[in-house]
């Protein structure tokens, strides 16, 4: 037995210096193209283990959706080896599909033209799914995502939240172990985004689901990863608590304060003004530092009208972490 099956012992998912290489033609005259190669994940490995919660994150164009693309199967790696559940996704991809579920937030899995319910019963006899179970599964998820008034309606006529919350439900119908969420925050309103992050946690909590999240939206991870994973061109950049990331990037959170008039640089150290825009003045401060209490600073001296605090972007914290090992490199 090789080292690798060793440690599938554990693993759920399982991935071996994964290789995924795109060729691409592109048209450079008349009659000529131009052949090329997009190596959009290069030689990745990590393991999750079963019940794991695990942020997969990157900027546009890193690798994150080519690798949930190979975990369900429907791309197949061009090298290293992939399992899940100890199957080999892109040749048994059928078996596969009864144990995963995959939520595209740009993309929906419902009929278009049916009522949200019509494509629940469509999934029920796909999947083969038990009637109890199913009645079981349809009824959880109906009462955690508020789902009772959507069910007659047309998936096109549901708003962009409600038709997350949807496509969630259609996802779980079938008990999968684990579920891959690609965006699944993407657009929503603040309290849209808490129901399906407190969903979400519960699913994980009470079922033991394994869950892989891509998203864009650092709170996502706050709330409910307490690992994250960084992509960028192709290649695993950091595994590790999101803590650990903050302090690898250095990263910073804003502050935005609206005053009463204009007034001089507001001085609230280690915050420190970055910019003022008459009576709004923007204060950086470290990610880790906490913000009630630069709050509760700010306002004891100043007069304030307004605040809000800003996170720092995924796209800034990874850009931070560059500086901070182009930094280390040199000295
Ligand atoms: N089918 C394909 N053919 C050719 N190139 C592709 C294909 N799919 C993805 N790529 C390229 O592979 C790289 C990784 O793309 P991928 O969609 O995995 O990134 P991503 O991290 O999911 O980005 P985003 O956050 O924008 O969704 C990109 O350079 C992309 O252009």
């Amino acid at each position: 037995m090789d080292q690798v099956v060793d440690v599938a012992v554990d693993a759920f998912i399982e991935l071996d210096q994964v290789e995924k290489v795109f060729d691409v033609r592109k048209k450079t005259g008349f009659l000529r193209r131009e052949r090329r190669q997009v190596r959009a994940v290069d030689s990745i490995s990590f393991t999750v283990a079963r019940g794991e919660m695990v942020g997969y994150i990157g900027p546009n164009g890193a690798g994150k959706s080519t690798t949930i693309k190979m975990l369900t199967g429907i791309l197949t790696p061009s090298g290293g080896r992939l399992r899940v559940a100890g199957i080999d996704p892109s040749r048994e991809r059928t078996k596969l599909a009864h144990r995963i579920g995959v939520v595209f937030g740009q993309r929906t899995t419902l009929w278009w033209d049916l009522p949200l319910i019509d494509s629940y019963k469509l999934m029920h006899r796909m999947y083969r799914i038990p009637d109890a179970r199913y009645r079981e599964n349809l009824d959880r998820c109906v009462e955690l995502l508020e789902l009772a008034d959507l069910l007659d309606v047309p998936v096109r006529q549901l708003s962009l939240g409600q038709r997350m919350r949807g496509d969630i439900a259609a996802a779980l119908l079938h008990d999968p172990e684990v579920l891959y969420l690609d965006e699944p925050t993407i657009g929503l309103d603040v309290i849209s985004k808490a129901k399906v992050r407190g969903f979400l946690r519960e699913l994980n909590t009470e079922r033991g689901t394994t869950v892989l999240l891509t998203t864009h939206d650092l709170q996502d991870i706050e709330q409910l990863c307490s690992r994250v994973m960084v992509i960028d061109h192709g290649r695993l950049m950091y595994d590790g608590p999101l803590t650990g990331l903050h302090e690898v990037g250095e990263s910073e959170r804003t502050l935005v304060v609206d005053l009463e008039r204009e007034l001089p640089p507001i001085e609230a150290a280690p915050a420190r003004v970055v910019k003022v825009e008459g009576p709004r003045q923007w204060l950086a401060f470290p990610a880790s530092e906490s913000a009630a209490a630069l709050v509760a600073r700010v306002a004891a001296e100043y007069p304030l009208v307004d605040l809000s605090v800003r996170e720092p972007d995924i796209e800034a914290v990874i850009a931070k972490m560059y500086a901070g090992e182009a930094e280390k490199a040199v000295s």
